[in-house]
């Protein structure tokens, strides 16, 4: 209790019931793909590879998706369509109803591991994406770059470097700089798989606070049906050869969710479908 407290930095009264999910439906699709495809060409062979296939997909303002499937059926190939780091060979991917063509500045991204720059202090890694622009970091971005740290809790590292921070700190860094440009989108690719147990169920949490503060449209790629299960309002899940979404579920489990929210009856009810569904798309695919 008391590690989680440590990190807890929004006031309880921002920590509102969560409206969202009865509305999420009716509101504006931020994310729209239809009928996206990728097929990789063999780097020895030359035989094609269909890494995903016939992918429709809508994800609403302020909605968060997670998605689940087996190693290799494009999960992380879906992240990149998204995007915009990857062009797809058939179908299409919008943002807005724009089409993607290159990586946006709305768009925020985490990956598994935070790619921090080393030489760098942790304040001037969250403001790199303004110095990357602009060559320069305002008084006002380094004030917002303060206040991201003490959103993460880090206040108190801001002048540290990367390497003298633990693995989840550096991924609090990863996040931080993630949401420097308030992106109105974010993309994780397993950003909290290289943490060990604790400190993955503190980030959900820590993850659930910051989206209760700052809304996002989120995009989240794990593979842990618990970690999907307690942050999501709804679960893609994908299986293999090809890669393709095979079904998705609704998480009905009220907001605002907590570490309790792990011993809902709902929420193991839940988690056994969606164990039974990605183990019976394993069994025929494989
Ligand atoms: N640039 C590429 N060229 C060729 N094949 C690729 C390329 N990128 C991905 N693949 C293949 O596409 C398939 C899907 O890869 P992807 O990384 O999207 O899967 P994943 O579901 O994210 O896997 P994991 O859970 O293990 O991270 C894999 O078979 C992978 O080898």
């Amino acid at each position: 209790m008391q590690t989680r407290d440590r990190h807890l930095r929004l006031p309880a009264s921002a920590i509102a019931p969560c409206e969202r999910a009865s509305s999420l439906s009716e509101a504006p699709v931020s994310i729209h793909l239809r009928g996206v495809g990728q097929t990789f060409a063999g780097a020895r062979t030359r035989e094609a590879f269909v890494a995903l296939d016939a992918i429709d997909l809508d994800v609403h303002r302020h909605e968060f998706l997670g998605v689940i499937g087996p190693s290799g059926c494009g999960k992380s190939t879906l992240l990149r369509l998204i995007a915009g780091l990857l062009q797809p060979t058939e179908g299409r991917v919008e943002i807005f109803g724009l089409p993607v063509s290159r990586p946006r500045d709305d768009v925020g991204l985490v990956f598994q591991r935070p790619t921090l720059l080393p030489w760098l202090t942790v304040l001037d890694n969250v403001t790199f994406p303004a110095r990357h622009q602009r060559g320069r970091v305002s008084s006002a971005e380094r004030r917002k770059g303060l206040d991201l740290l003490e959103m993460v809790g880090l206040e108190d590292f801001a002048h540290r470097r990367p390497p003298q921070l633990s693995g989840g700190m550096q991924q609090r860094v990863g996040i931080a700089r993630a949401l420097f440009q308030d992106p109105d989108i974010l993309l994780m690719d397993e950003p909290f798989s290289a943490l060990d147990a604790l400190t993955r169920d503190e980030m959900s949490i820590e993850l659930l606070r910051i989206l209760t503060a700052r809304p996002k449209t989120v995009v989240f790629v794990t593979h842990s049906i618990q970690e999907a299960l307690l942050l999501s309002d709804r679960i893609a899940i994908m299986a293999s050869r090809p890669g393709r979404i095979t079904e998705i579920k609704t998480t009905n489990l009220p907001r605002p969710r907590s570490l309790d929210t792990l011993t809902d009856p709902n929420f193991s009810r839940m988690a056994d479908d969606i164990r039974r569904h990605v183990f019976s798309k394993r069994k025929v695919t494989e």
